[in-house]
């Protein structure tokens, strides 16, 4: 019995060995990948405090070594630490930025996550951003941009968070980081001067959407004029979220790098009710799991963000399956396989039981 449980081991070692699939492969066969994370506690661009706590309380529930893990040895986590960040001046030419709420704090922040994307992809194969709220996810995937210029987005979210300052009717900068990123919607931020800080941008072509629900009109005539691909849960429920994963992968370029920027409300209330803007009828985890799996086994995923998870809302029940919810989708994406894998036991073990 024992014996044949060998030989089965010894058969299946065909199966790809695993390695950390979701980026850059690295040069030297088989050195370890590299991912640096790095938290960023911004809250300001939505006005419910807490969601800068998420960070450190995923630290403490063991982030760094549960990626590790998962990965079967093949990826070295290294923590940055959280992001320093200052305010930036609001452009006096610019009076109508004032009817945004905290423009100066979202530049102040998101300038120094630019520049801060770029060494952590200079010293890493891939980075993970912990935010904080979702204005973050301008400064993660412009500062991925500038080093990678060849880059497709994939936004799982319930929100399109591409308003502009003249068509958000919350005034919160949250709903509106994937304007600032995309060349099309650069003339409506002229005064933030982007073209300094962040002069590569995103086609409108490599942007997909997965999970929206909650669309403001202004966005929806955005996303519609700029023929934005977007996979709202109507034709999740219409086409099951194989059909929409297969859809995903085929409208990226296949030579591109991904940038995952997961907002934890594109889940479902129930699996993820401690966030800002919840939503009902979102993904299930599941779902969620599926999408994450799926880019990570194209091995060009390179940049991820996890955002809008606050602590800070719902019970103690809440806030710990909302927890349980995103180290899952951080699992799956950093290498975690659901169907089980073998690659980095002691062999010898077998060796002792044939002989
Ligand atoms: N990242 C988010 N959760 N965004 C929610 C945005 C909600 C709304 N569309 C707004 O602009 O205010
Ligand atoms: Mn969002
Ligand atoms: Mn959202």
């Amino acid at each position: 019995m024992l014996k044949r449980c060998a030989t089965l081991v010894t058969c299946q070692l065909q199966q790809p060995r695993c390695r950390y699939s979701s980026g850059a492969s690295n040069a030297e066969g088989d050195a370890k990948a590299r991912l640096g994370i790095i938290g960023v506690p911004f809250s300001k661009g939505q006005g419910k405090g807490g969601v800068e706590k998420a960070p450190a309380l995923l630290r403490e529930h063991g982030l760094v070594p549960l990626l590790e893990q998962v990965s079967c040895g093949q990826l070295e986590v290294h923590d940055y630490g959280d992001l320093q960040f200052g305010v930036d001046p609001i452009p006096t030419e610019a009076p109508e930025y004032s009817k945004i709420k905290n423009y100066g704090e979202f530049m102040g922040c998101n300038k120094a996550l630019i520049r801060k994307v770029q060494q952590l992809l200079q010293e890493n194969d891939q980075f993970l951003t912990i935010g904080g709220d979702h204005a973050i996810g301008f400064g993660s995937v412009a500062g991925h941009l500038q080093h990678t210029p060849n880059l497709s987005l994939v936004w799982v979210d319930a929100h399109a968070d591409i308003n502009l300052h003249n068509t958000s009717e919350s005034g919160n900068i949250h709903g509106m980081p994937v304007s600032f990123l995309l060349k099309e919607l650069r003339v409506f931020w002229q005064h933030a001067k982007l073209e300094q800080t962040a002069p590569v941008c995103l086609a409108a072509d490599q942007l997909v959407y997965i999970g929206l629900r909650d669309i403001d009109p202004y966005e929806a005539y955005i996303l519609n004029k700029l023929g934005i691909r977007a996979f709202a849960m109507d034709s999740v429920d219409k086409y099951g979220i194989s059909k929409i994963i297969e859809r995903t992968l085929d409208s990226l370029k296949p030579q591109n790098k991904i940038h995952v920027s997961f907002d934890i409300d594109a889940l479902d209330k129930a699996v993820a009710p401690s966030t800002g803007t919840a939503v009902c009828a979102g993904l299930t985890l599941r779902e969620g799991i599926s999408v994450v799996e799926a880019l990570r086994d194209t091995n060009r995923v390179q940049g991820i963000d996890l955002v809008e998870l606050n602590p800070s809302l719902g019970n103690e029940q809440d806030v710990n399956t909302t927890i349980a919810s995103s180290l899952e989708i951080l699992k799956s994406i950093c290498g975690y396989k659901r169907s089980g894998n073998f690659a980095n036991i002691k062999m010898d073990l077998f060796e002792t039981v044939k002989n």
